[in-house]
Parts: C-alpha cells; sequence; structure tokens
C-alpha cells in the first residue's frame, strides 16, 4: 500500500498546492516577514555548562524565567554529543530521502489512530482538517515495555541503533531540566515528574519537502505539545517559530542547541507559571528541512493537577484535575486550534 504522503506530491512535480493544504488566510505566514523587533532575538540560549553544580543557580535562574516569558529556550552544553545529534539527523535524512515511497509505506502508521507509530502525513484524526506540509516517522521509545525498534525502518542499517541511543539519553536531559524547572519554582526537585509519573516518550522524524507555494501552507499548524516536556532538534534551513505577544518570531537553527518547549501539561502543574509556548513551522520552495522532536509525557491514565505547593487561597488552581488521555484524544479529534480546545477547556474562572 502507498501512503498519501507530502513527498509524493512533491515528486509528482505539483506547482499548485492541492486545496486540503491551503491555510486560512488569518494563519498563513507572513510574506514578507514581520519587520524585526527586539523579539527578533529570538528565544533565550542557555548554556547549561554540563550542569557543572559551580553554574547550577544561575543556570536555574535563566530557565526559570525563559519558562515564565517564553515557554521556550535553546540549551547548548547540555550533555548530549554533537556526533550523536549528527547520527541522528543523518539516519532520518536518509531514510526519508534515499527509500522510496512504497519502501517508506511499509512502516505506515494507522492514520485514524492518534499518535500511532511509524511513517505518515496526517497529524489529526479529523476527516476535513487542513493538512500540514510534513511527512513524519513517529516512534515510541520510552517506557521500555512500548518500544520495539523492529517496528522501525531497517535502512541505514544504524538507524534503530542510533534512534534508541538518543532515546535513552535524551530522556536523561529531560528529567533533569525538569527538576530545574521544579526547582525554579520553589518547589522539591523531584516535583514535576512526581506529578507525571513513568516517563511516556515518543520521538517524531518531521521532513519538510519543499513546498512550491509557501505563503499558502504550514509544515505544521500552530499548536501547543500536550505532554510535559518536548525537546527538539532542527537542521539549518530554518523554519520553526513561537508566537509571542501578538507575533511570530523565528527560532535561529544554532547548531548542536537543543530546543526546549514547555508543555500543556507542565502549564497545569505550575498552575500557570509557566504557559505552554504556542508554535508552528512555515515551508520554504527552495530546499527540504528536518527535525526531529522527542516529546515527555505522562502515562495515559495518569491525572494531571497543579502541584499543591502552588496552590493557596491566594493563588487558587487555575485549571482542573483531568486525565491525561482524555487531553490526547480530545487533542487528536479536535484539533489544537491555538490552544483553545483543549488546555483553554480545563482553565477554572478565578479572577
Ligand atoms: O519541525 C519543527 O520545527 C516543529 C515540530 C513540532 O512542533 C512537533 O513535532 O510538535
Ligand atoms: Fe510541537
Amino acid at each position: 500500500m502507498e501512503v498519501s504522503v507530502v513527498q509524493t506530491l512533491c515528486e509528482a512535480g505539483v506547482t499548485h498546492v492541492p486545496s486540503q493544504y491551503i491555510q486560512p488566510p488569518q494563519n498563513r505566514p507572513h510574506q514578507p516577514p514581520p519587520p524585526p523587533s527586539s523579539e527578533s532575538l529570538g528565544i533565550p540560549v542557555i548554556d547549561l555548562f554540563n550542569l557543572d553544580p559551580q553554574h547550577l543557580d544561575d543556570v536555574r535562574t535563566k530557565l526559570g524565567r525563559a519558562c515564565s516569558e517564553w515557554g521556550a529556550f535553546q540549551v547548548t552544553n547540555h550533555g548530549i554529543s554533537s556526533s550523536l545529534m549528527k547520527d541522528v539527523m543523518d539516519v532520518g535524512l536518509t531514510f526519508f530521502t534515499e527509500c522510496s515511497v512504497i519502501e517508506k509505506s511499509k512502516y505506515a502508521c494507522d492514520p485514524y489512530v492518534a499518535a500511532s507509530e511509524g511513517y505518515g502525513s496526517r497529524m489529526l484524526v479529523k476527516e476535513d482538517s487542513i493538512l500540514d506540509w510534513r511527512d513524519y516517522f513517529d516512534h515510541h521509545t520510552l517506557p521500555f515495555y512500548r518500544r520495539d525498534p523492529t517496528r522501525w525502518p531497517a535502512f541505514p542499517t544504524n538507524y534503530r541503533g542510533v534512534m534508541e541511543e538518543y532515546s535513552n539519553h535524551l530522556k536523561e536531559l529531560a528529567q533533569k531540566l525538569m527538576s530545574m524547572m521544579s526547582e525554579s519554582l520553589g518547589l522539591e526537585s523531584s516535583c514535576i515528574e512526581d506529578i507525571v509519573g513513568e516517563i511516556h516518550q515518543n520521538i517524531a522524524v518531521s521532513y519538510y519537502p519543499p513546498c512550491p507555494q509557501p505563503e499558502l501552507t504550514l509544515g505544521i499548524q500552530s499548536h501547543s505539545d500536550i505532554g510535559a516536556v518536548a525537546l527538539l532538534m532542527q537542521d539549518d534551513v530554518g523554519g520553526l517559530e513561537v508566537f509571542k505577544e501578538g507575533r511570530w518570531v523565528t527560532v535561529q537553527p544554532l547548531s548542536d542547541a537543543i530546543i526546549v518547549f514547555v508543555a500543556d501539561q507542565t502549564e497545569i502543574i505550575s498552575n500557570g507559571k509557566y504557559p505552554s509556548v504556542i508554535h508552528r513551522a512555515v515551508t520554504n520552495s527552495n530546499r527540504a528541512r528536518l527535525s526531529v522532536s522527542a516529546f515527555h509525557d505522562p502515562s495515559k491514565t495518569r491525572k494531571i493537577a497543579p502541584a499543591a505547593q502552588l496552590v493557596d487561597k491566594d493563588a487558587p488552581a487555575r485549571y482542573k484535575e483531568a486525565v491525561y488521555g482524555e487531553h490526547v484524544s480530545n487533542w487528536y479529534s479536535k484539533g489544537p486550534e491555538g490552544k483553545r480546545n483543549v488546555i483553554d477547556s480545563l482553565l477554572l474562572n478565578h479572577q
């Protein structure tokens, strides 16, 4: 079976994008880009100094400020080796560019099941949703009982090993970031992770083929990530944007950096102090782009609520407790629509 993917359109040489990919005017990217502002400097870049204890106080302060002001930042000297990062990008690119669509389709995910594992293009289960100009491979990587590398690409031959190694290292980085986020909120270092419970990690390799009409499309529509913390690396093409104070700000590619996104469950746990960041990717007509996102999430049965230590009569809970799996299924059936559909439905109306 050949699945319906963007790469097929691209290889067929379409000069006009099919109507399902055309965004409504209010969602289209800016052409030309917005005028420069202080924000165009981009999201904060935080040197983690390989978590050297000497720098920890300073790092924690910067991280707390980045979480509350942006919900996103890039980290350098994070402990993931540049050779491993390069290997992950290389195996991902090799799979997308050197295997035929028919070969890749052997790994097709189920387009009607939310976040199913494998190769695909349609993110939302909803039939009438506007499609992203993106193909992807979603891997279920952690806990170990979810991980079955035989379901991942067999070519290139080091694909599975590289992805497993990356998964293990990124979980450790996500845990360190969660503990620093907890501390920067004045909580015990284990607080966020204790509420999240056993980390469920998915890794998505996204491939954005060149698009003949980038002014009409999005590589990935505006959304916030729904789990706890997402870690992303992108190649040097650029296209990722975060939404801040009414405008879209480009996340400049920075070699060897990892982008950290505060996701919805951290917004809830922090009782709104660390809002999840709305982001999207724009397309371009010249170069294909590759990114690798690693999502660190609670299990579907986990109940998530604001940390008790952040709630009192002066600062009442701003979100209802909710089972994470319901959040996930609402997201995939209703669509992200900014954040309104899902996370805003959990908001409690305090003055
Ligand atoms: O490709 C990107 O830069 C963004 C990907 C993303 O936001 C996601 O996978 O959730
Ligand atoms: Fe995302």
